[in-house]
């Protein structure tokens, strides 16, 4: 199906509206849907120690980076204790990934692209923390602890981001013989309680990993199919088939894919032109000493 600017715009809307209904019918039935009275509960526990962490380390996916938001942290919380980590940078276009930067310095947040799997990145990560911390006043920067709150919506790594500044911590040999480490799943929802890890000395530094939080209903259906495709909502509360079908219609309408459209229109050319030489091989050697004429001038 093809569809331009408008019309495009009007089928993924169509279809994230089915797919958002579906999943959110789905996720109201209590033994299916994501928000359990686990859930209630890890978000009434993780609200009550906002005010008394010195920051909050909102990861994101860096795919969906607006979508990733974390709801209970909205108008909850200054933006000078709020940190947005956009994890799976990997994954994401880099040159967008600036662009969402700009967007949130635009916005007085503070924000950073990562790859919790990568040790370098997250060592980095670490030495911006640390000069976050410098910036703070009235702290005595040799033995104060500093608390720092991992909080997200499923699956977008705070356990492998906690893990991995755990490992690359700046911490006493005896401590790294004691390392600590969070569960870590390709399914959302795998952590089930908040552990504090140790990151760095003089002054400590204590990352703590939070059970995934969400609301009990995302009314914004295109918001339910970006987190769905990315893996934080569960895949049994919709179809592989109707996923792969919003995620073709978005690639379709992308300008990465008109791309490869023209790609395929030169290969298709390409593939005439090979039919045509093949068709014809049988024929008179002056007629060969065309095509190739024909072909050399079509690939220029
Ligand atoms: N490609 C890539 N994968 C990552 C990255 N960080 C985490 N992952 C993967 O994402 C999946 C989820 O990671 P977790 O650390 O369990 O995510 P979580 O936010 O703690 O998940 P919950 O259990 O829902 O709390 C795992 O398969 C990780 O290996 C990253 O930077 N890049």
């Amino acid at each position: 199906m093809a569809f331009n600017g408008r019309g495009s715009n009007f089928y993924l809307k169509m279809l994230a509206s089915e797919i958002g209904n579906t999943i959110n019918k789905a996720a109201s039935n209590r033994a299916k849907g994501w928000y359990t009275p686990f859930m209630a509960a890890a978000s009434r526990a993780i609200a009550e120690r906002i005010p008394l962490v010195d920051f909050v380390l909102e990861v994101r996916d860096a795919r969906i980076p607006l979508s990733s938001e974390c709801e209970l942290l909205t108008n909850h919380l200054a933006s000078s204790r709020r940190i947005i980590v956009m994890n799976k940078m990997d994954l994401a276009n880099r040159s967008q990934l600036k662009d969402w930067i700009k967007y949130f310095e635009h916005r007085n947040c503070i924000s950073y692209g990562l790859n919790s799997h990568n040790k370098e990145n997250v060592k980095k990560f670490l030495n911006f923390l640390q000069a976050q911390i410098k910036g703070l006043k009235n702290i005595d920067h040799s033995c104060s602890t500093i608390t720092m709150m991992m909080v997200g919506i499923p699956n977008v790594g705070k356990s492998a981001l906690a893990n991995s500044l755990h490992q690359v911590g700046r911490i006493s040999a005896a401590e790294k013989g004691k390392l600590k480490h969070a569960k870590v799943s390709p399914h959302p929802g795998e952590t089930k309680d908040i552990i504090s890890m140790k990151i760095a000395s003089h002054p400590n530094i204590y990352v703590m990993d939070t059970p995934s939080i969400l609301p009990p209903q995302i009314l914004d259906t295109e918001v339910c199919c970006k987190l769905a495709l990315t893996g934080a909502i569960s895949d049994c509360l919709i179809s592989e088939k109707e996923l792969a079908q919003y995620f073709l219609a978005i690639l379709n309408f992308s300008d990465e894919y008109k791309k490869w459209e023209k790609l395929s229109t030169l290969e298709n050319d390409r593939s005439c032109i090979d039919h045509k030489e093949e068709c014809s091989s049988s024929r008179q050697p002056d007629m060969k000493r065309e095509r190739q004429n024909f072909t050399d001038h079509t690939q220029v």
